[in-house]
């Protein structure tokens, strides 16, 4: 273990940490946060502050809920206060977003704040340069093709060379995407690959580059993107639909429990190799998996890695319809084009009746995948699973 770990550090990469402690003050909830972010200097928190300070739209009340819970986590720990009463909604909303967090580590919570504070930052810089409606981002994104048109933004996986692994940046880039997605004009956002795979899952060589902190340091930052991208699926306000275009690997197959519709090829396939890999669900699956499939399917999947055809994961609830390669992309548009002359309004109020009183639960259940990973990505099986893949010594 020692020497996959020293192999894997000799490869390390820079990675200054910037962990900028944020004090964030908007008039419906007054969320203040003090002292010092385990990571965050002094000379960072200031500068931070004054980002904030410069953000030129309130980000929402629930991104403010999450910023309001992760405060009251990082300093106080787990929610136990008693539950306010149904009609005293601002507070019962507050204690529900902090009880979500259940036993996340004060740590952890600290640090999510200010990253989450960072991504807002970011997405606030990116959504004054994106034009609702119109091509957003062939100059924007390095590993993705976000279009919009028809009432459609398309989200596409594009490093079809790497069978559209997904790297750190694309992981940040996805999750741009969504937010400005989330906010266009649009009705339906759509994901969907470019090349003959839909996506093979996380970018292996992902884990290659470390920080100074060491593998113990990527395993814990690796969990906050989890944590952060899982998150941005199961709280994303649309209609979102995946158009599986070929095989889908790993995390591309877990957050498929996330969307409201999937459309697939029938040479796609759905395979979560997650004990070949040494690893454990992500995306919400150990518990979205169960509910659709039933746990005996769940568990051939998600334990035992067993890879199955589009036909197979319709008939067990996972895809919505399979197509013939030959039509696929014809058809799978034609529908998707009439779905989104639906009106707005309606689809996504709909969506929320479907969803929301699931949020909370799915988030729990995102921030114990994410911790769970966290210890398996030290684990001498995944590190051996990962250095054989990155040696050529094995695949799927
Ligand atoms: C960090 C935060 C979040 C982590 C969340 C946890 C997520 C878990 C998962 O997603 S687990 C699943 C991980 N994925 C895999 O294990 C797939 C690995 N890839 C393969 O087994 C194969 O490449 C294949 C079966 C997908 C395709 O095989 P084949 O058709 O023979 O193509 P190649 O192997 O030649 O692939 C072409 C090229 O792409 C590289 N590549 C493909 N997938 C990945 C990947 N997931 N990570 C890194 N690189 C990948 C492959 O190495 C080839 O590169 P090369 O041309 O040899 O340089």
């Amino acid at each position: 273990m020692a020497g996959v770990a020293g192999r894997l550090a000799r490869r390390w990469c820079r990675s200054a940490v910037r962990s900028p402690l944020q004090v964030i003050s908007f008039p419906s909830l007054q969320l203040h946060l003090s002292g010092t972010a385990m990571r965050a200097s002094q000379e960072d928190f200031e500068s931070a502050m004054n980002q904030v300070k410069l953000l030129k739209k309130d980000p929402g009340n629930e991104v403010k809920l999450r910023l309001y819970a992760l405060y009251k986590q990082a300093t106080e720990g787990p929610c136990n206060m008693p539950k306010p009463g149904v009609f005293d909604f601002i507070n019962k909303a507050k204690w529900d977003a902090w009880n979500a967090l259940g036993s996340l580590p004060k740590e952890t919570a600290r640090q999510n704040y200010v990253d989450l504070v960072s991504s807002l930052t970011s997405s606030s810089e990116s959504s004054t340069q994106v034009k609702p409606g119109a091509d957003r981002g062939q100059q924007e994104y390095e590993n993705l093709v976000v279009t919009s048109e028809d009432g459609i933004t398309k989200i596409m996986f594009n490093r079809p060379t790497r069978k559209n692994a997904i790297s750190t940046q694309m992981y940040q880039e996805i999750m741009l995407a969504l937010k400005a997605a989330s906010k266009d004009d649009s009705t339906i956002t759509v994901v969907t690959g470019n090349g003959d795979y839909y996506c093979s899952g996380n970018d292996l060589a992902n884990f290659t580059d470390i920080p100074p902190g060491g593998v113990e340091e990527k395993a814990k930052q690796s969990a906050i993107m989890l944590r952060d991208f899982v998150g941005t699926f199961i709280d994303f306000p649309k209609p979102l639909v995946a158009v599986v275009n070929g095989p889908a690997v790993g995390i591309s197959v877990t957050i498929l429990g996330l969307f409201d519709a999937v459309y697939a090829s029938d040479r796609a396939t759905f395979h979560t190799p997650f004990s070949h890999l040494g690893l454990s669900p992500e995306g919400c699956a150990s518990y979205t998996f169960p509910k659709i499939m039933g746990p005996a399917k769940a568990t051939e999947m998600l334990i035992f890695g067993k890879k199955l055809t589009a036909g197979e994961a319709c008939a067990q609830g996972l895809v919505t319809e399979v197509f013939p390669d030959s039509t696929f992309q014809k058809e799978v548009w034609t529908r998707l084009k009439a779905y989104s002359k639906l009106p707005p309004n309606s689809m996504r109020i709909s969506k929320q009746v479907i969803r929301n009183m699931e949020k909370e639960k799915l988030h729990a259940v995102n921030a114990e995948e994410s911790s769970v990973l966290q210890e398996r990505w030290l684990s001498d099986e995944c590190i051996n699973a990962t250095m054989n893949f990155l040696s050529k010594k094995a695949k799927l």
